[in-house]
Order: structure tokens, then sequence, then C-alpha cells
């Protein structure tokens, strides 16, 4: 069994390398911009058309020729997506050498991190990993994730964090508060679509902890 330790990585302003321009870079580099990943460099000679748009936006920044020892260096994340698996070991022990974050696509004994199946909802993020057993059974999986919570998940998320906001301003007993706070995400999918106040809630949340309900 592989063991990984997952986290969720705040990548604004961290200088990230694809390195690779197939179907599988194109994939890990969507999954940085939809992270939120400013900082997004793509090398390789030849590239999909949807990176090629990107590019041409201003999104990413293209090096359209092949990888070179010098990327990785100043590289946070490095992503090692090409077809020629002698070239993605290069970057993986160029990676290991200098202590960088690396994902080797084809190979993930020599990757220090692996990718996840991903549904956002908004703040909401379920992430699935078989550890590289089988990614097929993680997109099935997130599949299955994708029905289940649906995109109403979006609304319940943010509604959630503006409650949290004003309980840990208002409700300064930290028992009460966590108490609120598990009612409240308990509560908060029988209140999509309804009219919502958030002091309101806060206060009927807080009635029923006074009346012992709770
Ligand atoms: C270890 C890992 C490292 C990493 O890439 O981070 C890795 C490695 C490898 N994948 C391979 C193959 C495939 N990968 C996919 C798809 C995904 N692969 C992803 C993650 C991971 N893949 C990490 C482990 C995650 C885990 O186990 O849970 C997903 C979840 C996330 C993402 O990529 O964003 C994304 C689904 C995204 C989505 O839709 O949600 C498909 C299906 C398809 O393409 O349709 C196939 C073909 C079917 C198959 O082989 O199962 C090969 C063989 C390559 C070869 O043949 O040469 C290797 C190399 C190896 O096994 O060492
Ligand atoms: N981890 C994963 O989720 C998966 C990984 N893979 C692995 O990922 C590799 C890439 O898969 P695809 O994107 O489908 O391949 P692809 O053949 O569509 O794309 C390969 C890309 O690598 C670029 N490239 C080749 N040599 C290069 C170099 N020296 N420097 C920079 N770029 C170079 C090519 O220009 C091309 O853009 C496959 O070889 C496979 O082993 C495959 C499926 C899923």
């Amino acid at each position: 069994m592989n063991g990984f330790y997952p986290i969720i990585l705040q990548l604004r302003g961290k200088r990230c390398v694809v390195i690779g321009g197939g179907a599988v870079a194109e994939r890990k580099m969507l999954g940085l911009l939809d992270a939120g990943a400013d900082h997004v460099i793509v090398i390789s000679p030849a590239v999909t058309p949807r990176i090629e748009q990107l590019s041409a936006a201003g999104v990413i920044l293209l090096e359209r020729r092949d990888y070179e020892e010098d990327d990785v260096r100043g590289a946070w994340l490095i992503f090692a997506a090409t077809s020629d698996k002698a070239v993605n070991a290069a970057i993986a022990a160029a990676g290991e050498r200098l202590d960088i974050l690396v994902n080797a696509a084809d190979e993930s004994s020599r990757s220090s991190f692996i990718t996840p199946s991903v549904v956002r909802r908004g703040d909401l993020l379920l992430a699935v990993t078989a550890s590289g057993a089988s990614p097929a059974l993680s997109q099935q999986i997130k599949t299955e994730l994708e029905e289940r919570y649906g995109s109403c998940y979006e609304e319940i998320t943010a509604r959630l964090r503006r409650l949290r906001e004003r309980a840990i301003s208002r409700v300064l007993d930290e028992r009460d508060r966590q108490i609120v706070l598990r009612l409240a995400a308990e509560e908060a999918v029988q209140l999509t679509g309804k009219n919502f106040d958030v002091d309101e809630w806060l206060q009927s949340l807080l009635h029923r902890i006074d009346r012992g309900h709770a």
C-alpha cells in the first residue's frame, strides 16, 4: 500500500511548471487554473488547442520547446507529463534534487505528490484518490460524488461560511458556538432555495440551544 498525505495547497503567486503539452498536461494545467493558480508555465514543443488558446489569452505562459534542465529551477510545483519516459524521469530527479514538489505522470513511484479526482462546488472541494492503484476507480467515484453533491452545495457552503463568520464574532461561548456550527451544517441542506437571512438563522439556532433542543 502507498502512503500519501492529503493537503490542499494555496497556489496564488506560486510558479507552477507543466512540462508536456498533451491531454495529460492539459488536464493537470486546468486543475491548476481551477485552483486559482496565477503563475502557470507550460513547456512543450507541441500543445493541445486548449493550451494554445489559454496561452494566446495570456492566462498561462507557453514556452514552445523541449524540456531543459534549468526549467525546474525556481519552480514551486512541477508536472512531468511528456510522452518521453526518460525526460519525465530526468524532471522527477531534478525536482527531487532541488526539493521541489514533482508529479511524474507516467510513474507514481517517482512522484513526490499525486493528483486526485476532484469535484468542486464553490468552496466545497471533494477529492478522491486510490493512491495510484486505480485512477479509473477514482474517476468513477468522482462521478458518483458529482451526483450526490449537486451544484446547490456551492450556495450551502457559502451560507455556512457567512454564518460561521457571524458566529465567530457574536457567539462568544465556545461550546455554544460549536453546537451552533454543527447544527447549521446539518440544517443547511434543508434551507436551499429558501429565503435566507444569516442573522435570523443564527438567532434561531441560538434559540434552539437555549431551549435545550440541541
Ligand atoms: C499516480 C497518478 C499520478 C498523477 O498523475 O498524479 C496517476 C498515474 C497514472 N495514470 C495512468 C492512467 C490513467 N489516468 C487516468 C486519469 C486520471 N489520473 C489521475 C491521477 C493519477 N494518475 C494519480 C493516481 C490517482 C489514483 O490512483 O487515484 C486523475 C485521477 C487525476 C488527474 O490526472 O487530474 C485522472 C482522472 C481525472 C478525472 O477525470 O477525474 C486515466 C483515465 C483517463 O485518462 O480517462 C488513465 C487510463 C486508465 C488507467 O490506467 O487506469 C497511468 C498509466 C499511464 C500509461 O499508460 O503510461 C499512470 C502511471 C502510473 O500508474 O504510474
Ligand atoms: N497520470 C495520468 O493521469 C496519466 C498519465 N499518462 C502518461 O502521461 C504521458 C503523457 O500522456 P499524453 O498527454 O496523453 O501524451 P501525448 O503524446 O498526447 O503528449 C505528450 C506531450 O509531450 C510533449 N513532449 C514530448 N517530449 C518532450 C520534451 N522533451 N519536452 C517537453 N515536452 C515534450 C509533446 O510535445 C506532447 O505535447 C503518457 O506518456 C502516459 O505515460 C497517461 C494517461 C494518464
